[in-house]
């Protein structure tokens, strides 16, 4: 499987196609777009997420509800396009357009934003022209993406969740979700302002969150992901670039302010023995080869090893402040500080569901790697002959 994604920020709409599918899959526009509402939701989002109401348009590859096995397209239009169509204009300047309609070009870099070395990079001296692609607007197609990634998994038993773990320093108790199942640990954090499962910590997520905003700050945090029934041997060590976690821990990163990775216990292994790091193996009758614990979150020499997979990734505060830090005006060269028209102070409970959405997409990719059939029935026989096969090992 292979996708990619195109769209500005404030242009006419979002696209994704993805390719390598295989063929009979269920699929329907309502499975992506429940996936989408969740990312647009979440306490500490700005403006726009009030006047988007993301609903894919499914635009090639499927017939009456099942994948055909050519190129899926998903497009998402931008419902703020029609307040940019000057700003953002597709054609070339023409002279009916007067240029006082059209808002000032961009010379004031964000710190901590693509904006300055962007402009550089492409040679822009409109940093709008660098801060269109590079707003997290794209993440509303790596949602779509792991939606119909989610999908394809959940036909071979594969589960997975997202949950906030903290919010400005304020970390969930680990008690509150360790025993859960993941459809359990699901139904509690979409009831949750903040998509956590601690009902304590989400309270004081929810005022820090206020307080921030009240203060023209913005807070970062933690987010777990958790996969659930992958089968083991999913990605390889025999070469540097198969092995999955360096995949998960990319996918991860890719996502927009992302600044760092851990799986299982993480940084905390720096801190203890061997003894209390490695999970000891076991077998029986019903479940095969298993771990006693899972330490290590489900992945030994680059490769699945049957447990849930559980990955963390931290994300930055926010770039734009409302109270901002000093920056350059590119034309002038002098400093100024910047007045800011909208801004989320807040993103870390939306960007779970892009985590979990990225993390779908990179296990899903992996497996139609791994086995191979063009049809989806014939993609769980085989998985199945796997499962039974790796049992009995
Ligand atoms: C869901 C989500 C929403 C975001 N919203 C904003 C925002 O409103 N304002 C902003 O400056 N950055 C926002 N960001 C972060 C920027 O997109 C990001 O910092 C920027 O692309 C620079 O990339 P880097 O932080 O990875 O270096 C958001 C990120 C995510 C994942
Ligand atoms: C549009 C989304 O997030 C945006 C990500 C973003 C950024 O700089 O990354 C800046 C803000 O957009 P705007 O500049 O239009 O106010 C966020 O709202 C979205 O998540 O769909």
């Amino acid at each position: 499987m292979r996708f990619f994604t195109a769209g500005e920020s404030h242009g006419p709409q979002l696209t994704a196609i993805i390719e390598g599918l295989p063929a009979q899959m269920p699929l329907t526009a309502e499975m992506i777009n429940n996936e989408l509402k969740r990312r647009q939701g979440g306490h500490g989002r700005g403006r726009r997420m009030q006047i988007e109401k993301d609903q894919v348009l499914i635009t090639s590859g499927v017939r009456h509800g099942l994948t055909l096995g050519s190129p899926v397209t998903l497009t998402v239009v931008n419902d703020d396009w029609k307040h940019w169509t000057k700003i953002m204009g597709i054609q070339p300047l023409s002279e009916d357009i007067n240029p006082e309609d059209i808002k000032r070009q961009i010379t004031r870099p964000r710190p901590g934003h693509a904006d300055l070395v962007g402009g550089m990079k492409y040679g822009h001296r409109d940093l709008r022209n660098v801060l269109e692609r590079s707003s997290a607007r794209e993440t509303t197609m790596r949602v779509a993406i792991g939606a119909v990634a989610k999908q394809f998994l959940r036909q071979l038993g594969i589960k997975t969740v997202a949950h906030v773990t903290e919010i400005g320093g304020i970390s969930t108790d680990p008690k509150s979700y360790a025993h859960l199942e993941v459809d359990e640990l699901r139904e509690i954090i979409e009831q949750d302002p903040v998509y956590c499962a601690d009902k304590v910590a989400s309270v004081k997520m929810v005022e820090a969150i206020d307080d921030i905003k009240g203060r023209g700050d913005t807070l970062g945090g933690i987010v777990e992901v958790i996969v659930e029934g992958c089968p083991p041997g999913i990605g390889s060590y025999v070469q540097f670039d198969r092995k999955m976690d360096g995949k998960l821990a990319g996918a991860m990163m890719s996502i927009n302010a992302f600044k760092g990775v851990e799986f299982g216990l993480g940084f905390k292994m720096a801190q203890n023995p061997g003894s209390k790091v490695h999970d000891e193996i076991a077998w029986s009758e019903e479940l095969g080869y298993y771990r006693k614990s899972n330490r290590l979150g489900g992945l030994e020499g680059g490769m699945t090893t049957g447990m849930p997979i559980v990955i963390r990734g931290v994300m930055k505060p926010i770039p734009t402040l409302y109270k901002p830090l000093e920056s350059v005006d590119i034309d002038t060269k002098e400093p100024f500080v910047a007045t800011i028209e909208r801004s989320d102070p807040c993103a870390v409970p939306a960007a779970s569901v892009v985590a979990e959405h990225v993390i779908a997409t990179e296990v899903a990719k992996a497996i139609m790697d791994e086995f191979r059939s063009d049809t989806m029935d014939g993609l769980v026989d085989e998985i199945n002959r796997y499962r039974e096969y790796v049992k009995e090992f």
